[in-house]
Parts: C-alpha cells; sequence; structure tokens
C-alpha cells in the first residue's frame, strides 16, 4: 500500500453504502427484539405443530402462522419502510416482499418461517457486535464516576471526576480505582495497570511517577495531583479512539458494501423477470414462478457477507486492546496483517532508551574531569539522549560547570558552543571531519568503541583564528537492549515479518553491533532524520505492506510515512497515541508480534468468512434456481452462515496466541 493509500484510509469520511441491510436501528420497536424473536419463532413452532399433527382445524395453525408473521414483522417492516422512504432497497425490503408474496401465494408456513429466521440471524449479529463492543466497554468505562479532593483545610471531599480541576489533589485509597490522571505526590503502592497496558505485574508508584484514570491502587493509599481533566485522560482518549476506529472502514469492508450496493438491487431486477417472464412468454403457471421468484428474493439475504468483515473486526480490536495494543482503525488491523517488512528506531524501541557514559578518553593533556566539564557544558542546553548521560555523568561526579555560550545544535551531529571564551564543539565522528580535526589515532579508538556498538560524543576544539582545532576527548556511550528484544523479534520473524531493518542516527558500526545483539535483520546508520522518513519510503515502495516502530514522538513522520505505524510506551504521551495507528501501551516489543499475529489471523477469518458467505449464496441460490431447494432449506442454509461467520470471527476475541 502506497503512502497515499495510507492518507486515504485515514481521511475517508465514514460512509454507510448500499446494503447496510443487517444493521438497521433495532431499538426503534417498543418490544425488545429478543422477546419478538423468540415469540415468533414459538409461534411458528406451534403452527407447524399442529400442522403436522392434525389436531386442530386448519385455521389454527394459520392464525399461528399469522401470529409467528406478526411478531417477527414488527422487526422487518418498520425497517423495510424506513429504508423505502429513502429509496433505497436494503435487505428489509427484501424479506418484506417475499413474506407478503408468500402470504399471496397462500404460503403462511413459510412466510412465518422466513420472517423468524431472518430476524433470529439479525439478533445473532446485534448480538456478537454487542458482545464485542461490549468488551470494550467494560474494559475501558472502568474510572469511577466521583474523586475523593483534599480540601485546602485538611478536609476530604467526594465529587464527581468531571468537576475536578487540575492540580487539585486527590486521595487513593488502597485497593480502589483511580479515577483521574495525575502525579503522585505522596505515598508509595503498587498500580494494577493492566486495564490499559495490558500488563499483569503491577506498578510500583512513587512521589513524582504518574497515574492514570481506570487503573486499580493496591495495598498503599496515594495522594495525586491531578494533571488532566476527566474528559481528557489517557482513558478517555483510548475510549474514543476505540469509538472512532470502527468507523475507519478496512478494504474488505468497503469491498463487502460495494457489493452490496450492487447486488441487492440487481436481486430485485432478477426476481422480478424470474415472475414475469415465463408466465408472460412461455404460458407458464404465474404461482409456479412467483414462489421460485420469493425464493430467490428470500435467499439472496447476504446476511452472513455483510457481518463478516465488522463482527471480525471488532473482536480483533477488543483482543488487543485488552492487551494493551490500541488499534485506531479497522485498516491498520488489516495491514498488520499484511506486513512483510518492519523497520524500526535503536533508541528507546531496540535499546532503553536509557544510555550511560561507559569510557571517558582524554585526547592530549585534558583529564577526564576536564572532558566532561566542557561536554557537560554544552550538552546541559541539550534534549539529546547523549547529552542527558553526559551531564548526568557529570553531576554525579560533582564536577561543577557553568551553562556554555552561543549554543547552536547541528542536527544529526552534535552541538557547538563557547566554553571559556573557546569555541567548542560535541558530536559524532561526522562533526570531527567537518571540523576538520579527525586522525587516524582517533579513528582507531572510535572503531573500537563503535564495534562494541556503543555510541560516542567527540570533544573537540573547533579551528579558529591562529588555532587549528583538535580533539580533546571522546566519550563512550552504551545503552542496554531491551530486555525483551532478541525473544521478541524471534517471534515477529516468526510471526511472518521477512525482514527487519533499524535506522539509526547513530554511526554504522554501532548501529549494526546493536543490530546484531538483537537479532535484526540488516542496520542503517548515519541517517539523518529526514533520511529515515525516506528510507521507510523506499522499503515500503519495495515491501509494500511495511511496519515502523518508534517512540512517536522523535519519530512521527517516518511512522506517517509507513504503512502502519507503532508507537511504543504510549501510556505517557498523547503525541504518540495522537500520531501512530498503533498505539502500544505498555513498552514492550513482543506486543508487535501478537499484533502481527492478530492482524494476520483476522484476516485470515475474514476472507474465509467472505468466501464461505458468497460461497454458499452461490450453491443455494442455484439449487433454489433449478427449483431444488424450498424457502426453508434456503433461509436455513442462511441463518447456519450468519451463525458461523459470527462463531468464527468471536474466536478472535479469545487471547492472541503465541507463535
Ligand atoms: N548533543 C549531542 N552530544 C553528543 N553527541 C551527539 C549529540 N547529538 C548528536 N550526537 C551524535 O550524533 C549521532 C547521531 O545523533 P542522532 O540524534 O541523529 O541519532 P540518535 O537519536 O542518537 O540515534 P537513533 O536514530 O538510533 O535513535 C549520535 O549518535 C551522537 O554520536
Ligand atoms: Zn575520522
Amino acid at each position: 500500500m502506497s503512502e497515499h493509500d495510507h492518507q486515504d484510509h485515514k481521511q475517508e469520511p465514514v460512509k454507510k453504502t448500499g446494503c447496510s441491510s443487517c444493521e438497521h436501528s433495532h431499538d426503534e420497536s417498543p418490544l425488545p427484539q429478543g422477546a419478538l424473536v423468540v415469540a415468533s419463532g414459538v409461534l411458528t413452532g406451534i403452527g407447524l405443530l399442529l400442522n403436522w399433527l392434525h389436531v386442530a382445524p386448519g385455521w389454527l395453525a394459520t392464525v399461528a402462522f399469522a401470529a409467528a408473521t406478526l411478531a417477527g414483522g414488527l422487526l422487518v417492516f418498520p425497517a423495510a419502510w424506513g429504508a423505502l422512504k429513502k429509496f433505497k432497497l436494503d435487505i428489509n425490503v427484501l424479506m418484506a416482499v417475499a413474506v407478503t408474496g408468500a402470504w399471496i401465494i397462500g404460503e403462511g408456513a413459510e412466510a412465518a418461517s422466513v420472517v423468524f429466521l431472518f430476524s433470529l440471524s439479525e439478533l445473532l449479529e446485534s448480538w456478537a457486535s454487542g458482545r464485542a463492543r461490549k468488551a470494550v466497554d467494560s474494559l475501558l468505562k472502568l474510572s469511577p464516576p466521583t474523586a475523593l479532593v483534599k480540601n485546602a483545610d485538611g478536609t476530604e471531599q467526594e465529587i464527581p471526576v468531571a468537576d475536578v480541576a487540575v492540580d487539585r489533589e486527590i486521595l487513593i485509597r488502597s485497593g480502589s480505582r483511580i479515577p483521574l490522571d495525575g502525579e503522585v505526590v505522596s505515598g508509595n503502592s503498587s498500580v494494577n495497570q493492566a486495564p490499559i497496558t495490558g500488563e499483569s505485574l503491577p506498578v510500583e508508584k512513587k512521589a513524582g511517577d504518574p497515574v492514570y484514570a481506570g487503573t486499580v491502587n493496591a495495598e498503599g493509599s496515594l495522594t495525586v495531583r491531578v494533571t488532566k481533566p476527566a474528559a481528557e485522560s489517557t482513558l478517555a482518549r483510548i475510549i474514543q479512539l476505540v469509538g472512532e476506529a470502527e468507523e475507519n472502514k478496512p478494504p474488505t469492508q468497503r469491498f463487502v458494501d460495494r457489493f452490496a450496493a450492487i447486488y441487492t438491487p440487481a436481486v430485485f431486477v432478477v426476481a422480478i423477470l424470474v415472475a414475469l417472464i415465463p408466465p408472460l412468454f412461455f404460458q407458464q403457471p404465474w404461482q409456479f414462478w412467483i414462489y421460485r421468484s420469493l425464493v430467490l428474493l428470500v435467499i439472496s439475504c447476504p446476511c452472513a457477507l455483510v457481518i463478516a468483515t465488522p463482527v471480525s473486526i471488532v473482536s480483533g480490536l477488543t483482543a488487543l486492546a485488552r492487551r494493551g495494543v490500541l488499534v485506531k482503525g479497522g485498516v491498520h488491523l488489516e495491514s498488520v496483517g499484511k506486513l512483510r517488512a518492519l523497520a524500526v528506531d535503536k533508541t528507546g524501541t531496540i535499546t532503553q532508551g536509557k544510555p550511560q557514559v561507559v569510557e571517558i578518553i582524554p585526547i592530549g593533556e585534558l583529564s577526564e574531569e576536564e572532558v566532561l566539564r566542557s561536554s557537560a557544558a554544552i550538552n546541559t542546553h541539550s534534549e539529546h539522549p547523549l547529552a542527558f548521560a553526559i551531564v548526568e555523568t557529570a553531576r554525579s561526579r560533582n564536577i561543577e560547570f557553568a551553562p556554555a555560550a552561543d549554543y547552536v545544535s547541528v542536527t544529526g551531529q552534535g552541538a557547538q558552543a563557547t566554553v571559556d571564551g573557546h569555541p567548542y564543539f560535541i558530536g559524532n565522528h561526522r562533526m570531527a571531519h567537518e571540523a576538520g580535526v579527525c586522525t587516524p589515532e582517533v579513528e582507531k579508538i572510535l572503531a573500537t568503541i563503535e564495534a562494541k556498538g556503543q555510541s560516542l560524543a567527540v570533544l573537540g576544539h573547533l579551528p579558529h583564528g591562529e588555532c587549528r582545532g583538535r580533539i580533546l576527548g571522546i566519550i563512550a556511550i552504551a545503552d542496554t537492549l531491551r530486555p525483551e528484544v532478541v525473544e521478541a523479534l524471534r517471534q515477529i520473524h516468526k510471526a511472518g515479518i521477512q525482514k527487519v531493518i533499524m535506522l539509526s542516527g547513530d554511526n554504522q558500526r554501532t548501529a549494526s553491533a546493536i543490530a546484531k545483539q538483537a537479532g535484526i535483520d540488516e542496520a542503517i546508520g548515519d541517517l539523518m532524520p529526514d533520511q529515515k522518513v525516506d528510507h521507510v519510503r523506499k522499503l515500503v515502495s519495495q515491501y509494500t505492506h511495511v511496519g515502523m516502530i518508534g517512540d512517536g514522538v522523535n519519530d512521527a513522520p517516518a511512522l506517517a510515512v509507513a504503512t502502519v505505524g507503532f508507537a511504543m510506551g504510549a501510556i505517557g504521551s498523547d503525541t504518540a497515541i495522537e500520531t501512530a495507528d498503533i498505539a502500544l501501551m505498555k513498552d514492550d516489543l513482543t506486543r508487535v508480534a501478537e499484533t502481527v499475529i492478530l492482524g494476520r489471523r483476522t484476516l485470515g477469518i475474514i476472507r474465509f468468512n467472505v468466501i464461505f458467505a458468497l460461497a454458499i449464496k452461490a450453491v443455494v441460490l442455484t439449487l433454489a434456481f433449478v427449483g431444488i431447494a424450498g424457502l426453508w432449506l434456503a433461509i436455513l442454509a442462511d441463518t447456519g452462515a450468519t451463525l458461523l461467520v459470527i462463531l468464527n470471527s468471536l474466536r478472535l476475541l479469545a487471547a492472541p496466541k503465541k507463535p
């Protein structure tokens, strides 16, 4: 799928085309749908029994069938009328015509059966989608309606969450659910975040840690400062996105919609021709051909086909939401099932993103402390993870430094600034070259650091005036692999991803060394941020379906050009949830493998459902056409197919299987 397509899906407005058939408004009728279906079924049964036993006068059975038709018809006729008023021929119109016709030709038993079985299949469908939706609701509508707010005078007061202002302090008792997103002010406790992240182990919380609405506090009590209004909590965002996800239709659904839009009117035309042509032109009996025409109408209901996709998608989305994987649309679930290549970011995705200084190598007469002092002075201005590591180390060694002047960052390379009146740079190998100060001696040291998979920062004097500039020191910085990476990559490969490619701004040798440790097929280093985007584009043109995993913040553009963008650790970052197609609430790469597997299963189930529904329909239509199948058998086949399709889809609700 090209980038273009991808954007299309995102912006495509929700449209309901053609045979919105089986999804008409069930709630319009005053009686509950279930009761009507049961009544219709029982009455049909009574009628059939009376007919069979011959114990009562024949008209009694007819009354039973009429009552059954009425009960089921309360669900069908109003919906049919609604469609007709909008000049639409949907499945309800189809059924209404068929039932009326069946009565006209004196087939009360079959009219009653048709109504009953049709309303039953609709009931099954709304039950199935309701069930899947309820699973999401119960999962997400977790946060309590009120919060215990601390007043200035030390008293506590229970007020609705919607009325709690940001920055108020709330009290979380042990064993209670956290009502709002916030930051722990005091107290220690462990919190079960499974409702949002899907992680089974509780997470320890102390002062300064974030907590999320809907998660469950365990043994300790916490005082929490509210950081977001109730309507903007992470949970609220998830609920909103899951709601929108269902409207983001996958390609198979659009195929089915298009198909149904042509199919239903076509069936009407054929039915009319079948009823009219033989009697008018070939002196055939009217009753016989009208009956066949009705059979055709009834059995053409594409119920199973129409629900083939939505029930599977909802089930798949729900199963993943339970595991802390937020998929923002059926379209992404289907695409993830097609992924063939995966691009990954290095820092924070493959490594933990907490680099540590492991070695300081002075070049020349400076001491380690002096190298660290100047490096920290420049990097105290920087947000780069490597910069943090350097500043942190200087602090921990009690090295005093003043922030450098004239700081300029150089994208993808490092930074320059003035320390003690001299222009300095700190950055990668390329930066040393651009300053014209690299030496073979330095390169030898750099190569050994890189071979170990460590990142590096070169500190140097920039040439200025008389001074020719030179390298003053090298800092080696290591970031450990995430603990689950090797196993996760094994699973990702096993799930059918042919190639995993790491894209990194770090130098090629370091990137390759890390990729090798992690079990990644290929590493591309020395990339500027916009080159990462180009690379993802290239991969898309090569593999068509390409996923990209990143933190969702620094690599938002690369995530956007991938077929499916995954953001890791989205729980703490609204931007990540926003930019990704799939947000992994927990920082856990194995979730990616699970998502791919579930995407594949969903795709497989949808394909099976669609083909199965079409095949059954074709067989029954043929049988009816040659006169073998009557109304009865046809309707039974349709209900059976619908039921099978639903059950098949609901299998996805079970936890994703390990590869
Ligand atoms: N503030 C800095 N201090 C020291 N070195 C830096 C700094 N900024 C960048 N560098 C150097 O430039 C290289 C590339 O940086 P860049 O930010 O493009 O990639 P990265 O984010 O470190 O890696 P990745 O893309 O794999 O996450 C770093 O590996 C480092 O050697
Ligand atoms: Zn060099």
